[in-house]
């Protein structure tokens, strides 16, 4: 063993409290709208107007006065004057007074005087009596009351709502208000520059063959995929070797330039976690190096110059499991989210599970729903060199610290992964 310091356990919630207390948020920018889709909001968003801001129709048909159609039927259809047709995106320019109908079509605004709009369905339009436009007749077969498939100004948003607050994430509903509201830039969190650094020797590129005893890199376009999903940006950068003093340099010259820098493989207790190494002989100032969870005990975290940098266990399970845990809520923090910390919810095993463990346990689960009920069991085979399973892992199943285990049935929580 090669622990030139101590390891100091502590709580996922005291890591992650460290972590918190290191970062920064609040830059901003502006995108065009199209640009801002998942991004959060950087102000306020007020209803710059009432929606609608005429008086709108909900049908095709005719504006007419209620009191004017009040007996029609379709034996005794009360018949008036069409005076005007409305289509869509125009104005209407006439009044409706009793004894008059505006044919009028979805969407278009209802002209003063008319009270309520008759579907073209309920209507048989008139022979043209031929003598001019203004003689066109229309028959309603059915009264409708006052009000009738119109939307009130403001009916449905008043001037000055408050709709969108700060820290909302732009989906489609959110999209909609904006352009509506006439943003086609939107001042949104910035996304946090994420660099990502496997280390280990043993790690081929993506694109190299196979060699004896060497493996891809597969943890930096795993951690990659959850900063995207996260709301970061990420930055992939070269694998880095064993050697201390080439990963100290990659790191602290890229520590300068982004965000956080995260890295993976390299913080147990081999002879060649470089990591270590590099805690060991730190300008800056350690966080913690041990996690009371399982997988990803080493987890380490090092300030340096007031950006953090974050060290995954290597092995793929333990890296995205400390990702999710740590990563994404201070990804989700620096891009605006307002509760950034992951939510737990109540589900039920599946499975018995065997393994009790010292220290609280996140398995990777994957959920279904039966009789209206959540059950969740592990995504395939629960050990953190297991990389097949992470894709069908959509929670982290939480179990307690101690015990011999946990069985079918039991209510357990879990954490949902997006
Ligand atoms: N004597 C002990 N040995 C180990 C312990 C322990 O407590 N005592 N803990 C085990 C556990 S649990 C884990 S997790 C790992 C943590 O190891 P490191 O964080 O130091 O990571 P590495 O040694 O660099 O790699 C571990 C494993 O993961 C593979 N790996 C690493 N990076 C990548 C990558 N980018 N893509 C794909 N696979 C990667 C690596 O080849 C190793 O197989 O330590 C255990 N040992
Ligand atoms: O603690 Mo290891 O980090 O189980 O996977
Ligand atoms: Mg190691």
């Amino acid at each position: 063993m090669k622990l030139k310091f101590g390891r100091k356990v502590i709580s996922v919630e005291e890591a992650r409290s460290l972590l918190f207390q290191c970062i920064k948020h609040g830059e901003t920018e502006r995108v065009p709208l199209s640009a801002a889709f998942n991004r959060r909001l950087a102000g306020d968003i007020y209803a710059e107007h009432p929606v609608p801001h005429f008086r709108r129709s909900g049908v095709d048909g005719y504006a007419v006065c209620a009191a004017d159609i009040k007996q029609a039927t379709p034996e005794n259809p009360s018949i008036l004057h069409v005076i005007e047709h409305i289509p869509s995106g125009t104005v209407p320019k006439l009044m409706v007074f009793s004894g008059t109908a505006a044919r009028i079509m979805t969407g278009a605004p209802v002209p003063d005087g008319a009270d309520c709009v008759v579907m073209l369905e309920m209507t048989d339009a008139l022979p043209s009596l031929d003598v001019g436009i203004s003689s066109t007749q229309v028959c309603i077969k059915k009264n409708v009351p006052v009000g009738s498939n119109i939307t009130p100004i403001a009916g449905e948003v008043a001037e000055k709502e408050l709709l969108l607050p700060l820290g909302t994430q732009v989906g489609p509903g959110e999209a909609a208000i904006l352009a509506t509201f006439g943003y086609a830039y939107v001042t949104v969190f910035r996304k946090p520059r994420v660099a990502i650094f496997s280390t280990g020797s043993e790690l081929l590129n993506v694109e190299e063959a196979l060699q004896p005893g060497r493996i891809r890199n597969s943890n930096s376009y795993m951690l990659a995929a959850q900063v995207e999903a996260a709301g970061g940006e990420a930055v992939i950068m070269q694998a880095l070797s064993d050697h201390v003093d080439e990963v100290e340099a990659a790191l602290l010259e890229t520590l300068a330039k982004v965000d956080l820098v995260i890295t993976s493989g390299g913080v147990s207790v081999g002879d060649y976690d470089v990591l270590v190494d590099l805690f060991g002989r730190f300008t800056g100032k350690l966080l913690f190096n041990k996690v009371a969870m399982r997988p990803g005990t080493p987890t380490s975290a090092a300030l340096w110059e007031n950006k953090l940098l974050l060290s995954l266990s290597g092995n793929p399970g333990a890296s995205f499991v400390g990702f999710e845990l740590f990563a994404k809520p201070l990804i989700k923090a620096m891009s605006g989210c307002p509760s950034p910390c992951p939510e737990a919810i109540t589900a039920y095993l599946d499975v018995d599970y065997e393994k009790g463990s010292a220290f609280p346990r996140y398995v990777r689960g994957t959920t279904h729903v039966e009789n209206g009920c959540l059950r969740v069991k592990p995504s395939g085979i629960d050990k953190s060199s297991i990389m097949v399973s992470i894709k069908d892992a959509d929670c982290l199943i939480q179990l307690p610290a101690g015990g011999s285990g946990f069985a079918r049935d039991e209510r357990v929580l879990i954490y949902p992964i997006n």
